[in-house]
């Protein structure tokens, strides 16, 4: 069977690089295009060492790119800029858009937390939210897939279906989180320099971090109230990965156990979400590379409340791998196909 051709908008940067080392091997892809800002006129090579066995076109401006005959887009560009990209893409491209331009249904919602109108509400009204595991039969007829941060995707995957089932409170939520320093993109910035984050442990964006609002969407969609959620980032000294360390109060006397059960009816299918071993803590080394998300739900010594850790690689997952996941789905592909990298260890 003919590879379907795509494209990488923002091949210079962390998620679109590790879209190019996914796609590569991935059998039913052909990368066709590649774009880039202040790198365009590079050979991939020169730009990302790691990738020079492969055989890569060059980076080129967005402008300069032929789509003719491409037939899906992974746009991997800083949000608030993802938008003016895609609106003026040509109509028979898919779109898999890892930034969170197409993330928040609320236009006022979306111009409150990122500071600025939305510039293409008409293409918004139909993004589907990339969240594989949740909006599966969504995805599979969207022309334009909207991504979760990677944040929202760790979160989302264990609180969703315990929501759904009623056994925790939606309104009583804390979100303690981690990430890699690659979370932050791979642009020049003062607080990522080595100096800055290299050995230290450092919250950010407290009590106003733009993944809350997303966190709340869903989980609003999924309990049907709307709901604020307590959550704090962190960044933390190591090059990806990705931790968050939920607590709930437990609902109508539902128990740590009733948690799993649920947890394991719901992705007893899933070929990426799995709990962790007994008597194993989910641990980033435990994912590190591969498209897989590590849950673990211990009762908390709080009468009525326990503790949920999931863990993901913000750039498979928490990103790429999971734009992979969803163009598989968009292109009736097997879901797993390209993604079947093992964790890398130790
Ligand atoms: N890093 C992560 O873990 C995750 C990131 N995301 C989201 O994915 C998106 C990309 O993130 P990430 O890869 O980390 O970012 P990077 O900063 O690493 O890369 C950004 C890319 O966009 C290009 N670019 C920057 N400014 C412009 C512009 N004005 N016009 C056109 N191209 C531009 C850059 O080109 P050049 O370098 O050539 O100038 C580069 O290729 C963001 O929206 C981010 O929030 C989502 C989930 C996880
Ligand atoms: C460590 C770090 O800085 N992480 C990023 C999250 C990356 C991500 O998922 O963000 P998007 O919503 O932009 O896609 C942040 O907190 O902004």
């Amino acid at each position: 069977m003919a590879r379907i051709k795509i494209g990488v908008i923002g091949a210079s940067g962390y998620t679109g690089s590790d879209l190019v080392r996914l796609a590569a091997c991935h059998p039913g892809m052909e990368i066709a295009v590649l774009t880039a800002n202040s790198h365009a006129g590079k050979a991939m090579a020169e730009v990302f060492p790691h990738l020079a066995h492969l055989k890569l076109p060059t980076l080129i401006k967005n402008e300069e790119a032929d789509w003719s005959k491409v037939e899906a887009v992974f746009c991997g560009l800083p949000h608030a800029t993802s938008q003016a990209v895609i609106r003026e893409l040509p109509k028979h491209l898919k779109v898999i858009d890892m930034s969170a331009d197409f993330r928040l249904r609320d236009a006022a919602v979306y111009e409150k937390w990122y500071g600025g109108a939305h510039q293409a509400l008409d293409l918004q009204k139909d993004a589907v939210y990339g969240l594989t595991e949740h909006y599966r039969d969504d995805i599979k007829t969207a022309r334009l897939v909207a991504c979760p941060g990677c944040y929202p995707t760790a979160v989302l995957i264990m609180l969703l279906p315990l929501v759904k089932a009623g056994l925790i409170d939606a309104s009583d939520l804390i979100i303690d989180a981690k990430s890699g320093v690659s979370g932050a993109g791979r642009s020049l910035k003062q607080n990522v320099l080595f100096c800055e984050a290299g050995e230290g442990l450092s919250p950010y964006g407290v009590a106003s971090h733009r993944h809350s609002p997303e966190i709340e969407q869903e989980i609003s969609r999924a309990g049907g109230a709307q709901v604020i959620v307590n959550f704090t980032p962190h960044l933390i000294p190591m090059s990806r990965g990705e931790l968050c360390t939920s607590y709930a109060k437990l609902k109508g006397g539902a128990t740590a156990a009733d948690c799993v059960a649920a947890l394991e009816k719901h992705y007893k299918d899933e070929p990426f979400v799995f709990m962790a071993p007994k008597g194993v803590m989910p641990s980033t080394q435990y994912v590190r590379g591969s498209n897989n998300v590590m849950l673990g739900v211990y009762a908390d010594r709080v009468p009525g409340r326990v503790i949920l850790i999931s863990t993901l690689d913000n750039l498979v997952k928490g990103s790429a791998g999971q734009a992979i996941q969803n163009f598989n789905l968009m292109f009736g592909l097997p879901e797993s196909q390209g993604l079947e990298q093992v964790a890398l260890f130790p």
